[in-house]
């Protein structure tokens, strides 16, 4: 049954201040054992608990903290009935830290391993909080939920509902990709607590009518420094804006953030930092075992593929660095059977299919292929067994989250990095973080070769062609996007030994690796490079297929640009260069290094002219395109671009077709003037008739056929001239039937 509401709506929304003294009130309280005097309601407030232990021992705030059950905590009757129904009774280290604080309205910094309890650690709080404070229906949102995946916020949503069912809050999950947002924004106004994700919280900030978060008590971050990276830092500073100030904030990470500025953006007010396990020996879970091997780029998907082959029975997380990867490996092993259900998650699936994928994961012994979409506090219900690192995380801390899926709470697990021989740093890396890592040597006999497999299926497979390009180059740009260049050096990467090993025939170029090895320009390649980096550039504009040609001549290549842009918008996809004319940014003009050029492909119409020469392909095109080279446009002007050139094709293609015409107009009148002079001899000798045939018969019928034939040409094709040399009734002309009479003729004295 719920409590009676106060009156006054002063009594829940105090000021900061008069919150701190509360607290100061509280804590004398909780020390000496006896309640405080202030004139502050909620100090005057009987906790909702009578535990002994948070009131009548000896009364020390140690002593409190020092609890090990959440019975014997002072809270609300019904966040414990919550806890027993979901079978929580002992507190994690995180739990035993924290909550003492955060019941009381601290703000905390809280950072705990991976699988430690970090999500109770901050429900139970704001289930208190709304509790303290009589929270109905009509007050509105009372807490906000921050998760920077739509998955985790799903599965903070799960607790929150378990944990809270004896509370009369209503709770609403606020993820991206849910097509039912006009619904939500119906909504939105009546709902307690939401558990969001940062873009869709701003979407209803911005576009729901009433949107209302100025009651706001407590703001929780998990994943904390996820969602203060830069990333979400447009969102999150749109979003702060928009809160209280006077609220209660707790930030939650394995990997938390210790930055001031951080600190200062989110208004934190003497924050406690909890670092549970700052001391411990390890920064991963104990029960975690840990491996890393040396796997050469090329061998990285038999690596994969025997590992595979060989945990039949296991559920198998693997981390792969981009979707396009990830698609790669999930449909080339589909199509070879390894023996195991197959999955794939990344960012670019419907949201359904999304947390279909999450769910089915958790409930079926699987290999899941996933991006880093997965690598943070999803907490996967049945225990992961393995999680495979098959592309070196960016940084300890990608580390620590990825391997953190398995080995939760008190269960075990194992994780393997597969480590490129130039990326051996890492290990150090892992190393001084506390990390135990163990090296092994791989066993290269036991090693199932696949690529040739896969060679096979692209061929079967053409589409999968276009997959394994595409992998290949983000893979690559990738590596020359991270940061830490001591670890990821694209220049010592096996390029064309890659290529191979995902079955591609022929190595796609890319122009960036061209010119580093080239070594020119080297001041335009660190521009290159730093506006790569961070930077989401369309992984299209810098492939080609290289066809073996090695040689290319300058036109060649405007017109390979040309053909590859054109690629990239008949697909619809982003484009990000070429332009109009005019002098380009010096800074954009270096992407053009990124660009790399396609080979004229097979079929592309030759030019010649009018000497029988060839013409370099699209030469009249090429002033046009020197003017459209490479300046940063947006995505219509571009299509505009292609429209212009599509019509230049257009006008050129015309002038071939008369030209053709005339040649071949001219060829016929040649010829005509040629047979008419011929019949005019065989008129004057009609005796010579049979002679012709029978000393040349088959000349004769030849020629005959000839003149046949350009006759019914010149009449079809041009037919317009014939009626007017006709009506012109020129001297030299012949009517119709005269040239029917007469082929018919010679056709019948062939015969005879
Ligand atoms: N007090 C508890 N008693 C028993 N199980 C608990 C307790 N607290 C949490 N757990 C369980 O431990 C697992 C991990 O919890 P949780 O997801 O909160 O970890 P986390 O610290 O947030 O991990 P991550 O850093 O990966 O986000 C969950 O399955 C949860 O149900």
């Amino acid at each position: 049954m719920r409590r009676p509401k106060p009156k006054s709506k002063k009594f829940k929304i105090q000021s900061r201040q008069a919150e701190v003294e509360e607290l100061e009130l509280l804590e004398s309280w909780i020390e000496s054992g006896k309640p405080g005097s202030g004139s502050n309601p909620l100090s005057l407030q009987p906790l909702p608990d009578e535990s002994p232990v948070g009131r009548l021992s000896d009364g020390s705030f140690s002593r409190y903290a020092g609890c090990k059950k959440f019975s014997q905590l002072p809270l609300s009757k019904e966040t414990k009935d919550g806890l027993a129904a979901a079978k929580y009774k002992n507190m994690t280290d995180i739990q035993r830290a924290s909550l003492p604080h955060s019941i009381c309205g601290r703000d905390i910094l809280g950072a705990a391993k991976t699988g430690s309890g970090k999500t109770l650690a901050f429900v139970i709080p704001i289930l208190e909080k709304l509790y303290q404070a009589r929270w109905g229906p009509e007050d509105g949102v009372g807490c906000i939920i921050m998760s920077p995946t739509r998955e985790l916020a799903g599965q903070l949503f799960e607790v929150l509902k378990s944990v809270g069912k004896y509370h009369g809050f209503s709770a609403g999950l606020l993820i991206g990709g849910r097509k039912d947002v006009d619904t939500e924004k119906e909504h939105v106004n009546d709902l307690n607590i939401l558990v969001c994700t940062p873009g869709r919280l701003l979407q209803h900030m911005d576009e729901t009518p009433n949107f209302d978060c100025s009651q706001l008590q407590v703001l929780v971050l998990d994943e904390a420094d996820r969602i203060l990276d830069v990333g979400f830092k447009k969102a999150l500073n749109a979003i702060i804006s928009q809160l209280p100030k006077d609220r209660q904030t707790l930030l939650f990470s394995a990997t938390q953030t210790k930055s001031v500025q951080d600190l200062a953006r989110l208004s934190l007010k003497d924050p406690e930092y909890l670092s549970v396990h700052e001391e411990a020996e390890t920064a991963t879970p104990n029960r975690l075992q840990q491996t890393a091997i040396i796997v050469p780029l090329e061998q990285k998907l038999d690596m994969l593929w025997s590992f595979v082959k060989a945990h039949l029975n296991s559920r198998i997380l693997v981390f792969l660095s981009s979707c396009k990867q990830v698609r790669f490996v999930f449909e080339t092993f589909k199509k070879l059977r390894p023996g195991i259900p197959l999955k794939c998650l990344h960012g670019r699936m419907k949201q359904e299919k999304r947390m279909g994928i999450y769910s089915q994961f958790c409930e079926q012994r699987s290999v899941l292929f996933s991006t880093d979409v997965a690598s943070r506090g999803l907490d996967f219900d049945k225990a992961v067994d393995w999680v495979v690192q098959m592309d070196c995380p960016e940084d300890v801390a990608a580390y620590i989250h990825r391997v953190g899926r398995t080995a939760r709470y008190l269960s075990g697990g194992k994780s393997v990095l597969f480590l490129l021989p130039s990326e051996m740093k890492m290990l150090k890396k892992l190393e001084e973080k506390k990390i135990p890592i163990r090296f092994i040597k791989a066993n290269m006999k036991r090693l199932q070769p696949v690529s040739g497999l896969l060679a096979a299926l692209l061929v079967k497979y053409p589409n999968l062609q276009q997959l394994a390009q595409r992998a290949f180059i983000t893979y690559l740009k990738s590596i020359n996007k991270q940061r830490d260049k001591e670890v990821f050096d694209v220049m010592k990467l096996p390029i064309d030994d890659f290529s191979a090993s995902l079955g591609l025939p022929m190595t796609p170029k890319i122009r960036f690796l061209k010119q580093k090895v080239k070594g020119k320009a080297s001041e335009e390649l660190s521009l290159v490079q730093e506006s790569t980096v961070g930077d989401n550039l369309n992984e299209d504009q810098i492939e080609s297929f290289d066809t073996g040609k090695a040689e290319k001549d300058r036109v060649e290549a405007k017109e390979d640009k040309f053909l590859l842009l054109q690629e990239d918008t008949q697909r619809g996809e982003k484009v990000t260069e070429i332009g109009d004319a005019g002098p380009p940014a010096t800074r954009v003009l270096k992407k053009k290094k990124l660009k790399i050029n396609v080979h004229r492909p097979v079929g592309t119409r030759v030019v010649f002219d009018e000497d029988c020469n060839t013409l370099p392909p699209l030469a009249k095109l090429a002033d046009v395109k020197r003017s459209a080279d490479l300046v940063h446009l947006d995505k219509d002007k571009v299509k505009q671009r292609f429209a212009d050139l599509r019509k230049e094709l257009k006008i050129v293609d015309e002038e071939d077709k008369i030209l053709d015409r005339k040649r071949r107009k001219e060829k016929r009148i040649k010829e005509k003037m040629k047979w008419k002079k011929g019949r005019e001899g065989e008129e004057a000798d009609v005796g010579s008739e049979v002679d012709i045939s029978a000393s040349d018969t088959e000349e004769s019928g030849d020629r005959v056929n000839k003149k046949t034939k350009i006759y019914l040409d010149s009449d079809s094709d041009d037919g317009k001239r014939t009626r007017k040399d006709k009506q012109g009734g020129s001297a030299d002309s012949i009517s119709l039937a005269e040239q029917e009479q007469l082929a018919l003729k010679l056709l019948s004295s062939m015969h005879s």
